[in-house]
C-alpha cells in the first residue's frame, strides 16, 4: 500500500436538473472512430494526475445494472456492492425469473436480509418482461414503490433469458402502460437470430427492434444496457432525451482480443461479447465526453468458477469488487477524472428521476491487489482482473 494520500479533489456540487431539462440535451452528435489522445498528451495528463490527485471524494455511486443472484451466492457477493454503492438496479434473471411484483417484493426482502449489519444499501427491483406480462402488473409494480424498471431480455439472448420476449409487438400494451407509469424499460440489446454474427447482434437489434420501438413510443424511457458498439453510441446520440445507456468496466477497458490472450479466457466472456478496439474507443469517447446519457452499470454477473471454466462456460464477468477502481482508471487514463462523478453518481439518478445520494465515498490512489477468487460455502467466484494490482482503492467508510 502507498503512503497516505495528500491531495484531495472534491467534485464540484451540481444542482439537480429537472426531468424537463434532462430532455433538452445537446443536439444529436454522431460519433465516429476517434483516436485516443497521443501517447505524449496522455503521458502528460497521467503525470499531472499522479502528482496532484492522490485522493478523490465523490458522491456515493449507484450501480444501475447488477446481478446478485440468490442464496449462498447472494450472501457472498452482496457485501461487495453494498460496500461501495448506495443503490443498485437488481436484475431479475433468476431461475425462475422475477416476473411479478409479489416476487420482486420477496426477492427484495431476501436481499435486505443478506446485507451486512448497518448497511444503507438500497436494492431497486425490476420485473422480467415476458410475452404474457400484463399492463395490470405494471400498475402493481409502480404502486409497490420498490420496483423501478422492467427488463427486456430477448428470449434466449443470455443467462436465464429463456422466458424472455419472443416478439416485442406482443408487449405493446405493457409498454404503453409503462409510458403512463413512467417506468423505464431496460433492454438487453441483442438479437437472437442464429444467422446473425455474434459480433453484429447489438447493431442488428438497434436496426430491427430498438429504432422502430423508439419511433412507435417516443415517450418510453429506455436504458440500453451494457452497450458495446459505436452503433449503440450513435443511436443513443440520435435519440431525444428518453434514451440512455449503461456502460460496464469491461467494455471500457477490454476489446475482443482479451478473449484469446494467451489462450481461451473464460473470465473475459460476457454478453454482449467484447467487441473490436474501434468500438471500445467510441464508447470510451462517449462516456468521458461528459454526456449525461451514459451512466455506471457494472453488469457484475457472478458465476461459480466451475461454470465459467467448463467446456460450455457461462457468460458473465464478476466485477463488483473492482468496478469503481476500474472506472476511475478509465477516466484517469482518458484525462477525464473531472467527469467521473457525473457518470458514477449523477446521470443515473437524474435519468430515473430519483434523488442523488448525499453521502460521499473516497477513492485513494493506492495500489491494492485483487484477490484471485472469492470463496463461498459451495464454490468460488473469480473476479475481473483476478490477482492483478489496481489503483484507486475505494474506502469502505462512508464520508458524510
Ligand atoms: N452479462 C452476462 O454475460 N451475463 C448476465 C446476463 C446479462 O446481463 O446478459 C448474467 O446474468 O450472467
Amino acid at each position: 500500500m502507498q503512503a497516505a494520500a495528500t491531495t484531495t479533489v472534491r467534485a464540484h456540487p451540481q444542482t439537480k436538473p429537472s426531468s424537463a431539462s434532462f430532455l433538452r440535451l445537446s443536439p444529436p452528435r454522431r460519433v465516429s472512430f476517434c483516436a485516443s489522445p497521443s501517447p505524449s498528451l496522455r503521458a502528460i495528463a497521467m503525470a499531472a494526475t499522479s502528482q496532484q490527485q492522490q485522493q478523490l471524494i465523490i458522491t456515493r455511486p449507484d450501480d444501475w445494472h447488477l446481478h446478485v443472484r440468490e442464496g449462498e451466492v447472494l450472501e457472498a457477493v452482496l457485501p461487495h456492492s453494498a460496500r461501495h454503492f448506495g443503490r443498485a438496479i437488481i436484475m431479475p434473471n433468476l431461475k425462475p425469473p422475477v416476473t411479478t411484483t409479489a416476487r420482486a417484493v420477496e426477492y427484495r426482502e431476501e436481499i435486505m436480509r443478506a446485507l451486512p449489519p448497518g448497511s444503507s444499501f438500497v436494492p431497486l427491483m425490476t420485473l422480467y418482461l415476458t410475452d404474457n406480462t400484463s399492463p395490470e402488473e405494471i400498475k402493481l409494480a409502480r404502486k409497490s414503490g420498490v420496483v423501478f424498471a422492467v427488463k427486456l431480455y430477448p428470449a434466449g439472448a443470455t443467462t436465464n433469458s429463456q422466458d424472455g420476449v419472443t416478439d416485442v409487438e406482443k408487449c405493446l400494451p405493457v409498454l404503453e402502460e409503462m409510458v403512463r407509469q413512467e417506468m423505464p424499460l431496460l433492454v438487453h440489446g441483442e438479437v437472437t437470430d442464429p444467422h446473425v454474427d455474434t459480433f453484429d447482434r447489438e447493431k442488428v437489434f438497434i436496426d430491427r427492434i430498438l429504432a422502430p420501438l423508439v419511433q412507435k413510443l417516443p415517450q418510453l424511457k429506455i436504458v440500453m444496457e451494457h452497450i458495446t458498439t459505436m452503433d449503440a453510441v450513435n443511436f443513443i446520440e440520435s435519440c431525444e432525451g428518453h434514451v440512455a445507456a449503461t456502460v460496464t468496466p469491461q467494455h471500457l477497458l477490454l476489446n475482443r482480443n482479451a478473449l484469446f490472450q494467451g489462450g481461451l479466457q473464460p473470465h473475459s466472456y460476457c454478453l454482449p461479447i467484447l467487441k473490436r478496439e474501434t468500438h471500445r474507443q467510441a464508447i470510451l469517447s462517449a462516456v468521458t465526453s461528459g454526456s449525461r446519457r451514459y451512466f455506471l452499470g457494472t453488469d457484475s454477473a457472478p458465476h461459480d468458477k466451475r461454470n465459467k471454466e467448463r467446456s460450455c462456460g457461462c457468460a458473465g464477468i464478476y466485477s463488483a469488487p473492482v468496478a469503481l477502481s476500474l472506472y476511475a482508471k478509465v477516466f484517469e487514463e482518458a484525462g477525464a477524472l473531472d467527469k467521473l462523478e457525473a457518470f458514477t453518481s449523477f446521470n443515473g439518478p437524474d435519468f430515473y428521476g430519483l434523488p442523488r445520494n448525499t453521502s460521499k465515498i473516497i477513492l485513494r490512489k493506492s495500489a491494492w491487489k485483487v484477490p484471485t477468487t472469492y470463496i463461498y460455502s459451495s464454490g468460488e467466484i473469480v473476479p475481473m482482473f483476478t490477482g492483478s494490482t489496481l489503483e484507486w482503492l475505494p474506502s469502505d467508510q462512508p464520508e458524510e
